[in-house]
């Protein structure tokens, strides 16, 4: 099977190393930041980092539209912490300028497991993911308040959902690819192999 091209929205956060997840789940990763590149890509990563930040760059870079419109058409997108801040259709405690992509039918509080010095570690089991629990890095992390009726949890921590999956939509609140287990993005990858076939076999 032809290997799935993979973006990486790269306009702040943790871009390189979810390059190195990608790669490492065989998938071809590359950098995105303007609406042609985006046009390239089988599927997209919005990495950890500023949820403001990347969204005020997003329509500063003219890819927030584009983005919201194939999200809205069925593009398989990961996001990690602050991405899935990103992909949540309300964000509970948004700051001024802050919007949002969309694309699962749940609400998230921003910072909800506490400022930088409360980040932490802790073994998560994430359904769809065999083996072992995955290492959960939870960095100033959103929690998921709740989901709508089409979205499907596959994790939680300490009561919170910290994992979420709506079609081709998957987010976590931390941030496998810090850890050098790839799992979640090969999860990912696998996601967008599906969606892949059977046309372009
Ligand atoms: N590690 C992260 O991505 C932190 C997310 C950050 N707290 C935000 O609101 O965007």
């Amino acid at each position: 099977m032809n290997t799935p091209v993979i973006g990486v929205l790269a306009l702040q956060g943790d871009v390189r190393e979810h390059l190195i997840a990608l790669a490492a789940a065989d998938a071809v990763a590359r950098p995105v930041r303007r609406p042609e590149e985006l046009a390239e890509v089988d599927g997209l990563v919005l990495p950890g980092g500023e949820s403001t930040t990347i969204s005020k760059l997003a329509v500063l870079f003219g890819v927030m539209e584009p983005l919201r419109a194939r999200v809205r058409a069925g593009l398989p997108v990961y996001g990690t912490c602050a991405g899935m801040i990103l992909l949540a259709d309300k964000i509970l405690d948004p700051r001024s300028g802050q919007e949002t992509i969309g694309g699962i039918d749940m609400i998230v509080r921003r910072n909800a497991f506490g400022r930088q010095n409360e980040s932490f570690e802790a073994a998560v089991d994430v359904r769809g993911v065999t083996g072992d629990p995955v290492e959960g890095v939870f960095i100033r992390a959103p929690w998921v308040e709740s989901v709508g009726a089409g979205a499907e949890v596959l994790a939680e921590h300490e009561g919170h959902i910290v994992a979420v999956r709506q079609g081709n939509v998957l987010a976590t609140s931390f941030h496998p690819e810090l850890t050098g287990d790839h799992r979640v993005h090969s999860l990912f990858v696998d996601m967008v192999r599906a969606d892949r076939t059977p046309e372009s076999l």
